[in-house]
This record gives structure tokens, C-alpha cells and sequence, in this order.
């Protein structure tokens, strides 16, 4: 049944066409709107439920967590990671630019899902002097694009056109690059986010200068007490400095908190004990998976990064958000609600955001008892506020019990509700 919502305050709702069902046609009124509220419904004809009960919804993630923490997934040797590089660089007919290119997308990708840009804004980008460095250096320019502020630390620069290019490509965007001398001690002041693209897999050995130096910067990083007075450090395929397939032999290297594994994750990966584990490089062909029996988690819809492993749990008492739009005034806001509501409705649409006429309906029963669900705006005009639902559902019967209901719009990304 189609319900509305009213812009009176003593509105009673009309059934759009009688309803073809043995359930009274409910008639619904609710309390005056505050000023700048809109509060309003009423009801009619049957329809089915537009969203999965939660139970669903949780089951399915459920089912889709679980089956990619279950299965096993494939880390590489060094010799392994090699051989692919070849073949993607040979008979498969791939570039280095590209798949750099599509290596340093997943990384800045995986950095903006954890990290958000209104808690860390400046990242430091330490790059070395191969493959590594220069997924670094693509990272700098797509996390400038994402809105972060990045300054590359790029002490060895490689005389090859594909990082001159990379290099003038930051420049243009009027990136930083920091030398290293001039890179404080203490790197906690200064940047939000560390990246350490210093060496992936050909690393071998123990680190050369610059390298040794700034590892060990990386290293006391590391070791701070409390990780949220520090920037978090995140390693591009392999924390630099680690044995390639031992792990952190000595104990003493870096310990990132975040790792970026590329291609698949390479040996020494089953020793990175940090929260977050991200696979990229989103370009594997079926000629490597079935040649070297990988298994790789899927990536989800169009993501150029999966998670690997369980999602860290979270003190929810430190998730906050820094909202950064100017103010609401009473005297911008328009008299009419409605007209207010399609003002807003129209920008959200228009700025893309995904289901921007979903809104929590909270109806209450006889007994008191409330109840929110999500539904699915169908329409709205000067009677009211359209949606459906069917006879049978609970939000059918608590509105034919009582008519006090409420809906909630909320625009996230616009900083708004309503
Ligand atoms: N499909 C894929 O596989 C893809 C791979 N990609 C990326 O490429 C990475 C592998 O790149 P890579 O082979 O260029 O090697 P990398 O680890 O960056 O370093 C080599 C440089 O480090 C130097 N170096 C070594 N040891 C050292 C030491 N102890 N101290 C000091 N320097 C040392 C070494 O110098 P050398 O010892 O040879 O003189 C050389 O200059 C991989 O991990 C991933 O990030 C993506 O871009 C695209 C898809
Ligand atoms: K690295």
C-alpha cells in the first residue's frame, strides 16, 4: 500500500485507490512538523517489501566475511613473484607502466577505505628505487586526486622515462618532494598517513643508505605506544626492510599497520600481524591464476582492493567525523518543508548519491512499542510522502493500531538529514 506523508500538521491520510485487501483502510495523522522538520504520513494498496529484513542482509554479509577469511589464500615466493612479473610483462602482453599504474590505483584506493580524508590529510610517500617506488610514486597522484595532501620522499631516482614521467606528473600537480635531510626525526608532527614504497619483492640483503636510515625512522614510528597519537604506516607489497619470505627475521624492522599486497600476497605477508590486509593489483588473468593455483579473494563489484583476513573490531566510542559544511540558518531554509525536501532530494540526486530516496520509517504499535525500517520513497507531492508496503507487513499494522509515525532522510555524504 502507498502511504503519505502530509505537510499539515493535522493531515489524515488518504488511501491512494481503495485497498484490495481485507485490512481496513488505515488513516493516519501526526504531530505538528518542527519548523524545519518534515514529519508526516498516511497510507494505501498493497505491494511487496523493497529492502531484505536485516536478517537477510546480516546473513548474507555474514556468509561473504566469513567465505573470504575461510579460504585459503595464496602467497607467493620471491622467485614466484618474479616469474609473474615476467610473464604478465611478456606472453601476456602487459606493460610495467600499466600494471604500475593499476598497482599504485589499489594502493591509494585501500589507503582512502581506511584512512579518511577528514582525519588524515597529509601523507608521506617514502619511495625507493625500483617497481616499488614507483607504485608510490602513481599512489602520490591518485591520492592528490582523491583530495589528500601528499609529499614524496624520493632520495634515488631512476634515469627511466616512466619515472621521469611520474616525477613531472607530481610536479604539475605541485606535489612536494621532500629530501630526505630535510625530513624531521620524528615524523608524528608533520603527516598523517606514512606510505613506505621503498623495496617489494627483488628486495635482498640488508637496506643500503638512504634506505637503512629511513627504515629505522619507520621502525621508532612503529614502536610509539599509542597508535592513534601517531601517523599509521602502510607498507606497498612488502613492509620495507622484511626478508621477502621470512618475515621480519630479526624482530626489529618495520611493523606496518597496514599492508597493500599486490598481484597476491608474497610469503613473508603470513607474518604481518597489523589490522589491515588489502589485496590490489586487480589484473591477474585466468593463464596465472591456473598456472600457479591461486587462491585470491574476489574483489567486490568495482573496488580495486579486497580485504584479506577479518575486519579489525572497532572502539566505537572513537568513530567521529569532522563536518566541515558551513552552518544551517533558520532564514536559509525554505518556509515550506516539502519545498525545502525537493530542493535537497534534487541535489542529492544530482550528486550521485546511491539511494538518496532511502528513508528509516518509525512507526509505533498500540502498545507503544516503535519500530524502524528502511523503505524506498516512491513519490511525493503536495498531499504527502509515497511508499509501500503490504497489508500484512508490521509497519501496516502499527499504522492501523497508530498513526504517529516518522521518517528520516539522511544524506551522508552532504552532511544533511531530514
Ligand atoms: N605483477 C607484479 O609483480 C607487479 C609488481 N609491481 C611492483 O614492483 C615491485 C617489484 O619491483 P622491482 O622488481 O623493481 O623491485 P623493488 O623491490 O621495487 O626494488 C628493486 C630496487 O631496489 C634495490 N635494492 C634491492 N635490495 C636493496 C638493498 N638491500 N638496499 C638498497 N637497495 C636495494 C635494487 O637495486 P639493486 O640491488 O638491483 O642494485 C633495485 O633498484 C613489487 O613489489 C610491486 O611493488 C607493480 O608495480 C606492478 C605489478
Ligand atoms: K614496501
Amino acid at each position: 500500500m502507498p502511504f503519505f506523508l502530509s505537510t499539515s500538521a493535522t493531515a489524515t491520510a488518504t488511501p491512494l485507490c481503495p485497498p484490495p485487501s481485507p485490512y481496513p483502510s488505515p488513516h493516519f495523522r501526526l504531530p505538528s512538523p518542527p519548523r524545519r522538520g518534515l514529519a508526516f504520513l498516511a497510507a494505501s494498496a498493497p505491494q511487496r517489501d523493497l529492502f531484505p529484513t536485516p536478517r537477510q542482509a546480516m546473513a548474507s554479509l555474514a556468509t561473504s566475511t566469513a567465505a573470504a577469511a575461510a579460504a585459503e589464500v595464496t602467497h607467493l615466493s620471491q622467485r614466484d613473484a618474479a616469474d609473474i612479473d615476467e610473464q604478465l610483462m611478456g606472453p601476456l602482453g602487459f606493460s610495467v607502466d600499466q600494471l604500475m599504474e593499476l598497482a599504485g590505483l589499489s594502493v591509494a584506493t585501500a589507503v582512502a577505505e581506511v584512512y579518511k580524508l577528514s582525519e588524515h590529510t597529509r601523507v608521506l610517500i617514502i619511495c625507493g628505487p625500483g617497481n616499488n617506488g614507483g607504485d608510490g610514486l602513481v599512489a602520490a597522484r591518485h591520492l592528490y586526486h582523491f583530495g589528500y595532501k601528499p609529499f614524496v620522499c624520493y632520495p634515488k631516482r631512476t634515469a627511466k622515462p616512466l619515472y621521469s614521467g611520474l616525477v613531472t606528473q607530481l610536479e604539475s600537480l605541485a606535489i612536494p618532494f621532500v629530501p630526505v635531510e630535510d625530513l624531521p626525526q620524528d615524523l608524528s608532527g608533520q603527516y598523517d598517513i606514512v606510505i613506505d614504497a621503498m623495496f617489494g619483492f627483488s628486495f635482498h640483503g640488508t637496506p643500503r643508505p638512504p634506505f637503512d636510515d629511513l627504515i629505522q625512522m619507520l621502525v621508532s614510528l612503529s614502536v610509539v605506544g599509542d597508535s592513534a597519537k601517531r601517523p599509521p604506516i602502510v607498507s606497498v607489497d612488502i613492509p620495507s626492510g622484511w626478508h621477502v619470505e621470512e618475515g621480519d627475521v630479526s624482530g626489529g624492522g618495520i611493523k606496518p599497520d597496514m599492508l597493500v599486497s599486490l598481484t597476491a600476497p608474497k610469503l613473508c605477508a603470513k607474518k604481518f600481524t597489523g589490522p589491515h590486509h588489502f589485496l590490489g593489483g586487480r589484473f591477474v588473468p585466468p593463464p596465472i591464476s591456473s598456472k600457479y593455483g591461486l587462491e585470491l579473494p574476489p574483489y567486490p563489484g568495482t573496488s580495486m582492493c579486497v580485504r584479506i583476513g577479518k575486519v579489525p573490531s572497532v572502539d566505537i566510542s572513537s568513530l567521529r567525523e569532522n563536518y566541515i559544511s558551513p552552518e544551517l540558518l533558520e532564514n536559509q531554509v525554505m518556509p515550506n518543508p516539502f519545498d525545502q525536501f525537493r530542493t535537497w532530494f534534487d541535489e542529492a540526486v544530482t550528486a550521485g548519491l546511491r539511494e538518496p530516496n532511502a528513508m528509516a520509517l518509525t512507526t509505533v504499535n498500540k502498545a507503544g512499542k516503535p519500530s524502524s525500517r528502511m523503505v524506498l520513497l516512491k513519490g511525493v507531492d503536495k498531499q504527502g510522502f509515497v511508499w509501500y508496503t503490504n497489508y500484512g507487513s508490521q509497519k501496516a499494522h502499527d499504522l492501523s493500531e497508530n498513526s504517529n509515525a516518522a521518517l528520516l532522510f539522511y544524506w551522508n555524504e552532504m552532511n544533511r538529514q531530514l
